[in-house]
Formats: structure tokens, C-alpha cells, sequence
């Protein structure tokens, strides 16, 4: 089995968007932040990173686990005002009583750089031009990356959140591969799932795909990332059990993680650009 590390693919676009930036007045990139969440708190920390070896400002929002949805939708309406901010995001999960789906409609489409706003994921689902999730973008680009085709061969992505699963299904569809979604509800995944030749895991749920979801041979992207007991992290697919029948798999971590932060801040190059 062949193991698709996502480490030096994100470093080349890093690079790529260094030197973009390099040319220009320097973008910035705001993250509201209403959560107390590690693994969350994590990725901002991580991107604020990334963005300042890349030449790009990050400025973090933290409203705090107690924020409310007006609150966090002033703040969204204020960046997306702001003419000196290039791209707004907001990091989920969110408090109680705040709905991610309702917010992100307050984020202008031109500075969506994690294709939040619904009419983002419209304009993707349209063939528009939009920017995707970040995650979702990864887990293209890490296939373009290792030259797997998609045209009409059969993919199954399991998980359909906003975030993941249907813009993934959509690009996916773009491409011209034959797409299944999977969710909760869905009858005999194993069965549904060892139809694929492309396989994506976006779950949440550590080793949730074994030996008996994956056909041989089949190329799995697994996007999860669960903290383990230890500290660690896992993803949705137990890559020990499909070793011997995957014909490629991207770990966890070093896979579609760090492609997605590289995006992020593509993404945001490419908003301040076309301002
Ligand atoms: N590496 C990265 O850049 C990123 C990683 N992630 C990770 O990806 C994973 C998924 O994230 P996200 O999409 O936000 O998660 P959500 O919880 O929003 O969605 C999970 C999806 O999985 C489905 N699901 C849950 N249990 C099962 C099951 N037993 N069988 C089949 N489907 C199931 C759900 O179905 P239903 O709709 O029916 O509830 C839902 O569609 C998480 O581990 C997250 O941490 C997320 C974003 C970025
Ligand atoms: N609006 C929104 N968009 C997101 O994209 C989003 C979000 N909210 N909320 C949280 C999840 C989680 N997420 C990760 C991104 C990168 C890594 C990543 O790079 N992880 C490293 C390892 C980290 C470690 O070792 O702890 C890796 O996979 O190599 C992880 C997790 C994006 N998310």
C-alpha cells in the first residue's frame, strides 16, 4: 500500500503562495473564534502559524465560548465590511443556539475563503466559480497531486456535512466521477462502500472504516481527525486492517490536514487578489 503524505504537497503550495503574496500589498485573513474547543483552538493556532510564515496577516476574533449568534454575526458583518480584511472565517463548533449554516451567510462570498456562505456552496454546486471548504479542496488537490483519475469511476464519500461531505460530493461530480454520499442513516455501508475506487472517509468516528469497507486496491482518503486517549490523533480509518487491501491511503496525521491549511491561505492570496 502505497501511504499519500500531504506534508510536501502543502509545503509547495505554502511556497507557491509566499511568493504570490510577496508581490503585492499583504493580505489578511481574520478568524472569529467562539469556542473553547482544543482541537479547534488547535487549527487556529495552526493557521495564524502557517499564515505568518507565508507573508499573510491573521487576525483572531475570539469571542469566547459565551458569544452569542448576534454577536458573532456583528462580527462577521464588520470583517466582511472592512476593506483591509481579505478573508473571514468562522471556526466551528459554535456555542449553543448558534447555527454555522445562518452565520456564514453573513460572511461576504468574496472573502469566503473556507466556502461557508451558502451561496458559496451553491455556486460550486452550479459549476460557478467559488472558493470550496478548504478541507473538501484538499482532498482534490491531494488526488490531482497523486494523479488519481476520477473521470467515471466510481467514488463513494462517507459523511455529508456542509463542510466536508457535499461540497467533496460536488467537486467530486465537476470532475465527472460517478459520486455515492453516505451518512448515518445509510443501510450496509460496507456493502455501499466497497463499491468504490476512490474512497473518502469525512466521519469522525476513529477506525469507523475497516478491511470489510475497502475493495482491493482502492485509493482511501481518510479526513478524520479524533483525539486519541494519548494525545494523538486518529482518523476514520483503521490503517492498520486495510493495509493489506488499500492500494493507497493518506495517514493521519500528515494527509489532507495540513493541505487544508496550505488552501486557507491560497484561498485568502486569491481573495486579496481579486479584490
Ligand atoms: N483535516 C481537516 O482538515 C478536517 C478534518 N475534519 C474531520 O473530519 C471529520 C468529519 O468532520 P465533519 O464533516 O465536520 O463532521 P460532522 O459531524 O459534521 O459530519 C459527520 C458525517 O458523518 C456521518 N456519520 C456519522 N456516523 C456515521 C456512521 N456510523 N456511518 C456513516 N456515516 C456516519 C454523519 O451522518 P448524518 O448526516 O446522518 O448525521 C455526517 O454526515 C471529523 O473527524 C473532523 O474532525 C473536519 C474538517 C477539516
Ligand atoms: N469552519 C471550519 N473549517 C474547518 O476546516 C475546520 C473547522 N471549522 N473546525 C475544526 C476542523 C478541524 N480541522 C483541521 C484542520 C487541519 C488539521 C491538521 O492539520 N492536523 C494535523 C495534525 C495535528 C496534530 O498532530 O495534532 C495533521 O493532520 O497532520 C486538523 C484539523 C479543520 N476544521
Amino acid at each position: 500500500m502505497k501511504t499519500l503524505t500531504g506534508k510536501e504537497l502543502a509545503a509547495a503550495i505554502r511556497a507557491e503562495t509566499a511568493a504570490r503574496v510577496a508581490d503585492g500589498p499583504q493580505p489578511r485573513l481574520a478568524v472569529v473564534v467562539a469556542t473553547a474547543d482544543e482541537a479547534s483552538l488547535w487549527y487556529v493556532r495552526s493557521i495564524a502559524k502557517a499564515a505568518s510564515g507565508v507573508g499573510i496577516a491573521c487576525d483572531l476574533a475570539d469571542l469566547g465560548p459565551g458569544a452569542t449568534a448576534t454577536g458573532i454575526r456583528e462580527t462577521l458583518e464588520r470583517l466582511s465590511a472592512d476593506p483591509g480584511v481579505h478573508g473571514v472565517m468562522l471556526q466551528t463548533p459554535l456555542p449553543p443556539g448558534a447555527s454555522a449554516q445562518e452565520l456564514a451567510a453573513a460572511i461576504d462570498p468574496a472573502k469566503d475563503v473556507d466556502g461557508a456562505n451558502p451561496l458559496s456552496l451553491g455556486r460550486l454546486a452550479a459549476g460557478l466559480p467559488a472558493f470550496a471548504p478548504a478541507t473538501a479542496a484538499a482532498v482534490m488537490a491531494l488526488l490531482d497531486h497523486y494523479g488519481v483519475a476520477l473521470e467515471g469511476r466510481r467514488t463513494v464519500v462517507v459523511g455529508r456535512s456542509t463542510v466536508v461531505g457535499k461540497p467533496l460530493a460536488h467537486l467530486l461530480l465537476g470532475r465527472n466521477a460517478t459520486v455515492t454520499v453516505c451518512h448515518s442513516r445509510t443501510r450496509d455501508l460496507a456493502a455501499v462502500t466497497s463499491t468504490a475506487e476512490v474512497l473518502v472517509a469525512a466521519v469522525g468516528r476513529a477506525g469507523l472504516i475497516g478491511a470489510e469497507h475497502v475493495t482491493p486496491g482502492a485509493v482511501v482518503i481518510d479526513v478524520g481527525t479524533n483525539p486519541t486517549e494519548d494525545g494523538g490523533l486518529a482518523g476514520d480509518v483503521d490503517s492498520a486492517a486495510v493495509a493489506d487491501r488499500a492500494g493507497a491511503l493518506t495517514p493521519v496525521p500528515g494527509g489532507v490536514g495540513p493541505v487544508t491549511t496550505a488552501l486557507l491561505l491560497r484561498h485568502t492570496a486569491q481573495a486579496a487578489d481579486l479584490r
